[in-house]
């Protein structure tokens, strides 16, 4: 018999340690139950909480699960009825399900309410070591405090609310490690769209990735969500970073956070948190962190990204360049825009209001632009610093928090045809509307996006 990792003393990986002191069975066929910390449902999970009511059960642990309202929620006027009965309803199901199962909801017009994934981390319920799970492929976003959290299905969801476990395989483990230092006007989003058009879509299919290194290390907690949040694009099972001093002093009296002597301890306990020297990862890839550029998407695949000077692969797909309206071998800069959107669970927190704030102030944008703060709190923090006020005068529509145009499920859509710069994760066709082309970016390439109504080389506008 093979001893358990835990007790062999073999050298461990971040992912290893949270596995293994999360393991509660063992099945025959080699699956694992986990202990689930934190559960995460929004409007999407009525499938789920209909099956555990069908089966005439409740939600095992309401203490440990939580409800957003974030996919569908309307962006303006949010005490009126949506003019979608749809949205409305969804939006109500989720308020009955956790009420009638004593779960908190941050509901439309709470204070705290925001996109599930901007939420659970500034509530400090996201935490170091922490198993998180929810019904949506961004959980991988909080997997940037050190925590394992990959999104699951519906029928898991309603394995996770019935009983706070869920089987698991064991997922191959993938260390990407980004030497250097970014440069400047190159963002957190440049670097994880540099990375998925270097490994692909599926370029990490079946493995959590542990982000280090360097230039890992020098980013803040935001930045490091938005690469964690994008580790699914690349296929992976979730993204995480190991936690550190930039970690702790980010979580330290957040709400739900452990707090006095407490948190001290759990400091301690986090620190110990990290990949040893010799572990070994079934995968690795080296990233020179200074050669990345500021990208652009021209496709309809997170994939399809190149560096804004860059040009359309000549061997593109001739049916992916008619849907995005581009020939071979076209510059990308230059590229008329019609619309901007700044937000989501990718680019939508406070770090990200402010790189695109910086390159507003003082200007007029020249096309439309949408904002939607990836929470409340988010929100009102821009209001106090003042950059919903440069938002506001440079002509960009300012508008409450959710998941928005990054899906549109809340009607806020482009219209066909239109090309859109965006601060989102996934330029899928339709994504943003039938028809609408998405090209993703950072929030500050979309910020010079809006003042030029173009596709623009953000380090040009720095230079001048
Ligand atoms: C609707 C939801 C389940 C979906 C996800 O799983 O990611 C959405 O958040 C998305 O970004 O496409
Ligand atoms: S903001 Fe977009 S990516 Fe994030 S959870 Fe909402 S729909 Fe999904």
């Amino acid at each position: 018999m093979t001893l358990p990792a835990t007790v062999s003393g073999a050298p461990r990986t971040v992912f290893d340690r949270i596995w293994d002191a999360h393991v509660v069975q063992v099945h025959p066929a080699g699956q694992r139950l986990l202990w689930i910390d934190r559960h995460f449902t929004h409007e999407g999970s009525f499938h789920a909480y209909g099956k555990l009511a069908d089966m005439g059960r409740r939600v095992a642990r309401p203490d440990l699960t939580f409800g957003v309202a974030d996919h569908y929620v309307p962006t303006r006027n949010r005490d009126a009825e949506p003019a979608d009965p749809d949205v409305g309803r969804v939006i109500r199901l989720l308020r009955d399900n956790t009420a009638a199962n004593a779960v908190r909801l941050f509901d439309l017009g709470d204070e705290e309410q925001g996109i599930v994934h901007v939420v659970g981390p500034e509530q400090g319920l996201t935490l170091p070591g922490l198993t998180i799970v929810c019904g949506d492929s961004h959980t991988s976003t909080h997997g940037a405090f050190g925590a394992l959290a990959f999104g699951i299905g519906a029928s898991e969801v309603a394995h996770v609310l019935a009983t706070q476990t869920l089987w698991q395989r064991r997922p191959k483990t993938f260390r990407v490690w980004v030497d250097g230092r970014l440069g400047a006007g190159v963002s957190a989003k440049d670097l994880i769209l540099h990375l998925i058009s270097v490994i692909g879509t599926d370029g990490a299919t079946g493995h959590v990735i542990e982000y280090a290194g360097p230039a890992i290390r020098a980013l803040g907690m935001e930045a490091r969500m938005t690469v964690c949040n994008m580790s699914i694009e690349a296929g992976a099972r979730a993204g995480m970073i190991a936690p550190d001093e930039t970690t702790f002093a980010w979580l330290k009296g957040r709400p739900a956070a452990p707090a006095g002597a407490l948190f001290d301890r759990a400091v301690a306990h986090w620190s110990a948190l990290r990949s040893d020297d010799e572990a070994m990862f079934d995968r690795e890839i080296v990233i020179d962190g200074s050669a990345v550029a500021p990208v652009v998407t021209w496709g309809t695949a997170p994939e399809e990204a190149v560096a804004i000077d860059g040009h359309v692969p000549r061997d593109a797909d001739p049916a992916t360049l008619d849907y995005m309206g581009l020939v071979p071998g076209q510059k990308l800069e230059g590229l008329p825009v019609d619309r901007v959107f700044i937000g989501s669970c990718t680019n939508g927190r406070i770090e990200d209001l402010r790189a695109a704030a910086a390159l507003l102030k003082g200007r007029r944008l020249t096309v439309p632009m949408l904002v939607s703060p990836g929470s409340t709190r988010v929100k009102r923090q821009a209001e106090a610093e003042g950059l919903a006020r440069i938002f506001v005068e440079a002509g960009a529509d300012w508008v409450e928090s959710g998941c928005s145009m990054c899906v549109g499920m809340n009607g806020d859509l482009a219209a066909p045809g239109e090309r859109v710069a965006s601060t989102t994760n996934r330029n899928f066709r339709g994504r943003q509307g039938p028809g609408a082309r998405t090209h993703l970016m950072s929030p500050a390439m979309a910020a010079v996006a809006g003042v030029t109504g173009r596709l623009a080389d953000i380090r040009r506008l720095m230079e001048g």
